[in-house]
């Protein structure tokens, strides 16, 4: 059983998808702090619960085992309300985490254009196993190719050329708006 009609739309969870690399964890950290609200993010949790980051789960146990982890986590926390949770880039491959995500977050789709996140590779690419030993025409066809599953969110922010901290301020704006208009 999915927990969410059920809870009054201030207290609901508030969560951002999106690729690797957008900002997710960054915003969602920023978003929690400006609405004193519990941050958690879904890779930091998993690394803490299974004592392994996610770059040595990939290697040692595969993907196919994260995902699994994934999606426990992200269950167990969706069944809590007023936290904030950035879950990683690949947390909306699974059709069951978009469902759960959905029925008990506001989903806030964060959007990069391909120009913008190319610039960012070198931050990112060391950890991020999903990346590793890709072309950069490969990085472009997984880029578009993921665009699909974060189709389904409740808003979507352009965050091209803002600072994170420009769009956490923008982000909890419009949700003191919708508060007061849903209330
Ligand atoms: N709006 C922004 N502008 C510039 N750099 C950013 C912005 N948001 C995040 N970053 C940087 O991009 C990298 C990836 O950010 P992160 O929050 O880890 O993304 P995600 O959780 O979506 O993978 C980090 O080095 C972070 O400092
Ligand atoms: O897109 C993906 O498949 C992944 C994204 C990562 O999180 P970020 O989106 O926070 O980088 C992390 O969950 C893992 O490396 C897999
Ligand atoms: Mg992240």
């Amino acid at each position: 059983m999915v927990k969410g009609h059920d809870v009054p739309i201030k207290e609901k969870n508030i969560m951002f998808i999106g690729f690797m690399g957008v900002g997710k964890t960054t915003i969602g950290n920023l978003v929690a702090k400006k609405l004193y609200r519990d941050f958690i993010d879904i890779d930091q949790e998993i690394e803490r619960k299974h004592k392994m980051p996610v770059t040595e789960i990939f290697k040692q146990i595969g993907e196919k085992a994260f995902r699994q982890m994934e999606k426990e986590v992200i269950t167990e926390l969706c069944q809590k309300k007023l936290k904030v949770i950035s879950v990683g880039g690949g947390a909306f491959l699974q059709e069951e985490v978009r469902e759960i995500c959905l029925s008990s977050c506001i989903v806030f789709y964060l959007d990069l254009s391909w120009g913008s996140w190319k610039d960012r590779i070198s931050l990112i690419v060391d950890s991020r196993p999903v990346l590793q030993g890709k072309s950069l025409e490969d990085m472009e066809k997984l880029f578009h190719e993921r665009k699909a599953i974060y189709s389904t969110h409740h808003s979507k922010i352009n965050t091209d050329k803002q600072e994170a901290e420009e769009i956490a301020d923008y982000i909890v704006d419009s949700l003191k708006l919708a508060w007061e208009l849903y209330e």
